[in-house]
């Protein structure tokens, strides 16, 4: 590694997360980093918190909800941003990908407005601009009939289309980092293959956190795992690795009931 690459700040870097719900500490203090180009698949158990970690860095989290602790992006500690400044952050530094874009997305507005919206608030471009790169985002997610696509509305799009769209969307503004959570788990096991492919390829310049129940989606894309009980990282490793040997009980008991464990491997 250079100098250069080894004294840059990691894209995402967490410390001392803590989250409560009234007296209820729901996660206690977490750490972790993710490098550019790097994916780490969160895994655990339902309920043990992943979902509320990965909103919490977004700072997205219900109001019942109380965080604290350190977040950087690219250096900068988003945590002490105004929320004014945040919604800046989302959605052009920070991308997300959800389980289900049919609820994420406005079903009143075409896929293509929603992106030409989202271009022209991060990137300043003008309107026909921003048209001709959601054209282009769609093309490069693969979507069908470059109008037909950036003129459909949700609805009109199928289950696998709509992730595609929702996956331009995140990436559309060339964020410093992704949040994944269970973006595949509605689809059916090809399209999930295919749709987890393009994440990987086209995500090479970011930072991503993958949340994940499946350890054989996990196994596909992500370089590290960080295995996730209670609210605490319990293990955490390049994949191969944890998935070949792991230590901790609780990793050896998640692995044992993987249906096919790491089958995309
Ligand atoms: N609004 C809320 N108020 C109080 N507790 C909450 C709230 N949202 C989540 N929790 C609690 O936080 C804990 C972690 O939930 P979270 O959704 O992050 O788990 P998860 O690991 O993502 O689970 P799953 O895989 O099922 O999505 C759970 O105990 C949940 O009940």
């Amino acid at each position: 590694m250079s100098q250069l690459a080894s004294s840059a700040p990691p894209s995402l870097g967490v410390n001392g997360l803590r989250i409560t719900a009234g007296d209820n500490v729901l996660v206690p203090g977490l750490s972790l980093t993710i490098g550019r180009g790097e994916i780490l698949g969160m895994v655990g158990a339902s309920g043990s918190g992943k979902t509320i970690s990965a909103f919490s860095l977004a700072r997205l989290l219900p109001e019942a909800l109380t965080q604290t602790g350190e977040i950087s992006l690219e250096g900068e500690r988003i945590d002490l941003l105004s929320e004014a400044q945040m919604r800046q952050v989302r959605g052009g530094r920070i991308g997300m990908v959800f389980q289900d874009p049919l609820s994420s997305f406005n079903p009143l507005r075409t896929v293509g407005s929603i992106l030409v919206e989202s271009i022209c608030r991060h990137q300043g471009l003008p309107a026909r601009q921003a048209r001709e790169l959601a054209i282009e985002t769609l093309a490069t997610m693969r979507l069908p009939g470059r109008d037909a696509s950036v003129d459909a509305y949700p609805h009109m799009l199928s289950g696998g289309q709509r992730q595609r769209a929702m996956i331009g969307l995140a990436l559309v503004n060339q964020p410093a980092l992704i949040i994944a959570d269970e973006p595949t788990t509605a689809l059916d096991p090809t399209v999930q293959l295919q749709i987890l492919a393009l994440l990987r390829h086209q995500a090479s310049s970011a930072a991503c956190l993958f949340i994940t129940h499946d350890i054989g989606a996990a196994s596909a894309i992500c370089d590290r795992l960080a295995v996730m009980n209670e609210g605490v990282i319990v293990e955490e490793g390049p994949t191969d690795q944890l998935l070949s040997s792991p230590v901790h009980p609780f990793t050896r008991e998640l692995l044992s009931h993987a249906p096919g464990g790491a089958r995309f491997r």
